[in-house]
Order: structure tokens, then C-alpha cells, then sequence
């Protein structure tokens, strides 16, 4: 059996116990459990300059091999930060006014492309299977096929795929559909995206390619990891913190797409209407901040701080704080024991691919008695989770009484909620949504450009 090579801009840092804040890489590490692989992408590092293409740095980890390239300044400034960051990932979340589009960046995301295709050809074989990863690398497929490449290819996209009317307003969003064809299969994370996809292929007189196959956790393991962080001394630490208090529990990226100012302030409404919630509960935003240069997030941060300010500095007492708010990541293993302790996640983005996070937090629950998952309409994990209490994430007061709900429902109905949950957390896991994937592109009609 040939080799599987994964490509994704984000690598984990191989040898590390804690993988970064981001769900691309804690699921595609989930599912690599089997076989022999080799993970292809960034190392994560910024060199000032480069003579020609970069050299992978190669580790080798139980079966997967981790080939990394370092990135220029200029490269890591047009192409990630500002091509992918700035105008692909504000489009394809449905906000086309915060895209900041511009042709050089275009030409730099072209060439990074064409690089990564480079310096990947030495390092394959006839018989690998390659999956690419993600809409930094949307053109890699076909640089791939420039250069001879006859594998079988695919490629996943972990982000929303919009209706056609929306992405056309990006100049040349054609040639994105164009690089699509270089594919044997394309996967998104939920039936919309797929028939968005499929629907913008039509439109443009291309073959179709897209199927939905939604991303999964290893629930088993993060269960265990849960029990076995409840032990730890952060998690007394938090409960004795909270001396009390129920705890409403949200963790996100730092990303406008989270939704969390129309969060802060769904909580705002919550004690405002709600006044017997006043001094019995307490809610911890964690925030790893993410693509900290982009200004979008710098305006982002400097907007939490201030409602964060205005929310404590309104209803704190000398013996209370309603909100912690926390920019530092905190690792996975803790978190999971942050979890189980909730008695309420609020995870309310206003666009977003999947969102782990939700699956997470039903695998870290106590059985006997399960905390309660409030999700919106619009995360990817929507339509699998649809036993959690779901919301618009617009609506500051739909959040305030799903809040309210959640913190006053009682424990029957928690555990139904919870075992219909647990049940979908379970079904599509990482290993069974690569293995689904994978299978898919095997069996998929070999493509007109290989
Ligand atoms: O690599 P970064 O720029 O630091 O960002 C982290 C990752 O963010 C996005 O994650 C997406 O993939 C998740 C798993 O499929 C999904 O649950 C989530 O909804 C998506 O937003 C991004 O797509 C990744 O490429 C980044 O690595
Ligand atoms: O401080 C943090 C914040 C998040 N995460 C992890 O980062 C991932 C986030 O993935 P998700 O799909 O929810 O969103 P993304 O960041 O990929 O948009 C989840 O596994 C989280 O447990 C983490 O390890 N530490």
C-alpha cells in the first residue's frame, strides 16, 4: 500500500505535547493514527530571505514522517496573512466587506503555491495518495500536475464554501474553481457547502467534485484526557475559584468569525435581564490570539478589551468578576478538563467550518451529569449537534434566554440532550472521517487534468 502525503500550511510541531490553537491540525493528528504518512507544510518559522527554494527539515515521528519549509517575511506576509488571511478568509466567512483584496498578494499566494509544489515533488512516489489541505493551498493541486505529478489528489476545504454570488466577488474567483479540477475529489464539512461548491462549478461550466464529509475528534481518548485533567491542579484550581458559582464556558481562536463581542454581549444580557444570575455564575472566555498582524484581529482584541471592561466594570462586585477573559492559549490536555467542568459552553461563531471545540466539549461530559452545549445555527457542527441549544448568533437576546435555559435546565433533559450528542460525536470521528475520505478518493473517477 502506497504512502498517504498531507499537506496543510499548519504542521503541529511534531515533537511537542501541546499542538497549536486550531482545529486543522488537531484533527488531521487525530485521524493519523494508521498507516505510513508523511505531513507536508510550513514549519511556522519567518526567515529575512532565502537563496532559491527552502530545504524541508525532515522528523520522523512513529508512522508519519513531518517535512517542513520555512517561510520568507515577504512570502509569510502576501501569502498567509495577507491572501489567505486577509481576503480568502473574510470572503469564504461570508464577510466579502472586511476582504482586503489586492493583485500582488494574489501573484505572492501563486508563487508560494508553486514553491510548495516544488520542493513537495522530490519527496513522492507513484504510488502515494496526496491530501491537500485548506484554502492556502487551493492551487497546489494543479502545480502538482504541472510538474507530472499522476498520484491520485484531493483536497479538503476545513472553511465554509459560500454561495457563488458571494465568492464572485472575488476578481478571478474562476481560477480557484479552475485549480478544483486538478482534484479527484474535493471534501467540505457539511451538505451546504458542498451543493455551494457544486453550484459554483456548474455555473462556471466546470465538473462537479464536491462531497460533504464533516470533521471528527478521537472522543475516546479526549474522555480519558477529560477524567484524567479533573485530577490536575488547574482544574481545582478553577473550581475553587469559582467558590460556587456555575461555570458558562467559551473557547475560541481570537477570530472575528466566533462571534464573540454579539457573546459578551448576549452575557451582558443575560445579568441585565436575568438579575438572579448576578454573582452565581461566572463565564471564561478563552481567546488564543491568532494572526495578531492582521488588522481585523488587532481591532477585534482592542474591542473584547473594552467590553470586557465595560461588562466587569458594570455588574462586578468587591467578591465577584463576571468575566475572564484570557488571550494566552491554554493547552488541549487542561481544556479538556475545563470542559467537563462546564456547565455550559457557549460557542457561538457567526460562520465557521466545523468548530471542534463543540464535539470536544460532549466527549469531556460526565455522564451522570452533563453540562449543556448552546451552539450556533452557523457553525459547521450544526446540523450533526441539533440537540444542543442552538441560537443565531446575532441575536444578543436569543443568547441571554438560551443562556438563562441552559443554566436552569435540569438534569433529565441535560442527559437526553447530551446522549443524542454523544451519539453524533461518536459516529464521525477524525479516524472515520479520513478513512471516509480516503475511500471516497480512491473510489473517485481519476481526473481529467492527471
Ligand atoms: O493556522 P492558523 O492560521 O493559526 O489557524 C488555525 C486553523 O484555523 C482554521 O480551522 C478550520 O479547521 C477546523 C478543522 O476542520 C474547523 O473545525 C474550523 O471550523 C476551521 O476554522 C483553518 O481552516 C485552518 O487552516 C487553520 O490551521
Ligand atoms: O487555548 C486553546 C484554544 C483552542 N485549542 C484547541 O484548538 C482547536 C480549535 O479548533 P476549532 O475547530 O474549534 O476552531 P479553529 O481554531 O480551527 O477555527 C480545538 O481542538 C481546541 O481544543 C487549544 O488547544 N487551546
Amino acid at each position: 500500500m502506497g504512502r498517504l502525503i498531507i499537506v496543510s500550511n499548519r504542521v503541529p510541531a511534531p515533537r511537542e505535547r501541546n499542538q497549536p490553537a486550531g482545529g486543522l491540525a488537531v484533527g488531521l493528528k487525530d485521524a493519523l493514527r494508521q498507516g505510513d504518512a508523511l505531513w507536508f507544510g510550513w514549519s511556522g518559522r519567518q526567515v529575512p530571505e532565502m537563496s532559491g527554494d527552502p530545504t524541508p527539515a525532515i522528523d520522523r515521528v512513529g508512522n508519519v514522517t513531518y517535512a517542513t519549509i520555512d517561510l520568507t517575511t515577504a512570502q509569510h506576509t502576501g501569502f498567509y496573512q495577507n491572501f489567505s488571511n486577509g481576503i480568502l478568509w473574510p470572503l469564504f466567512h461570508y464577510r466579502v466587506g472586511l476582504m482586503n483584496y489586492s493583485r500582488l498578494d494574489w501573484e505572492m499566494y501563486l508563487s508560494v503555491n508553486a514553491m510548495f509544489a516544488r520542493t513537495l515533488r522530490p519527496l513522492l512516489r507513484p504510488d502515494d495518495t496526496i491530501w491537500i489541505h485548506d484554502y492556502h493551498l487551493f492551487p497546489l493541486g494543479q502545480a502538482l500536475r504541472d510538474l507530472g505529478v499522476k498520484c491520485r489528489i484531493g483536497f479538503f476545504l476545513h472553511i465554509p464554501f459560500p454561495p457563488w454570488s458571494l465568492v464572485r466577488a472575488l476578481p478571478g474567483a474562476e481560477l480557484l474553481l479552475e485549480d478544483m479540477q486538478a482534484y479527484d475529489l474535493v471534501g467540505v464539512q457539511t451538505p451546504e457547502d458542498a451543493e455551494n461548491l457544486n453550484h459554483a462549478l456548474r455555473m462556471n461550466n466546470m465538473a462537479e467534485r464536491a462531497q460533504a464529509f464533516p470533521i471528527g475528534i478521537d472522543p475516546v481518548e479526549f474522555r480519558t484526557q477529560a477524567e484524567t485533567s479533573m485530577k490536575g491542579t488547574e482544574v481545582s484550581r478553577l473550581r475553587d475559584s469559582l467558590r460556587g458559582a456555575a461555570l458558562v464556558l467559551g473557547v475560541d481562536r481570537l477570530d472575528y468569525s466566533k462571534g464573540l463581542p454579539e457573546r459578551f454581549k448576549g452575557y451582558e444580557a443575560l445579568l441585565s435581564r436575568y438579575p438572579e444570575h448576578r454573582g452565581r455564575v461566572t463565564f471564561l472566555q478563552v481567546a488564543p490570539i491568532s494572526r495578531g498582524n492582521v488588522e481585523e484581529y488587532r481591532q477585534l482584541r482592542c474591542q473584547l478589551d473594552e467590553l470586557t471592561g465595560r461588562i466587569n466594570g458594570a455588574y462586578s462586585e468587591f467578591d465577584w468578576t463576571p468575566i475572564r477573559y484570557i488571550t494566552r492559549p491554554i493547552s488541549r490536555d487542561v481544556l479538556a478538563g475545563f470542559y467537563r467542568m462546564a456547565d455550559v459552553a457557549l460557542i457561538t461563531p457567526l460562520r465557521d467550518g466545523m468548530n471542534l471545540v463543540a464535539k470536544e466539549y460532549i466527549a469531556a461530559q460526565d455522564p451522570a451529569d452533563p453540562g449543556v452545549l448552546i451552539l450556533s445555527h452557523f457553525a459547521g457542527a450544526a446540523p450533526e449537534l441539533d440537540e444542543a441549544v442552538l441560537v443565531n448568533p446575532y441575536d444578543t437576546d436569543e443568547i441571554a434566554d438560551a443562556l438563562h435555559q441552559a443554566l436552569t435546565m435540569q438534569r433529565p433533559e441535560r442527559q437526553t440532550r447530551w446522549t443524542a450528542l454523544e451519539k453524533e460525536v461518536c459516529r464521525t470521528t477524525a479516524v472515520s472521517w479520513a478513512n471516509d475520505f480516503l475511500r471516497a478518493l480512491d473510489g473517485a473517477p481519476v481526473c481529467v487534468s492527471s
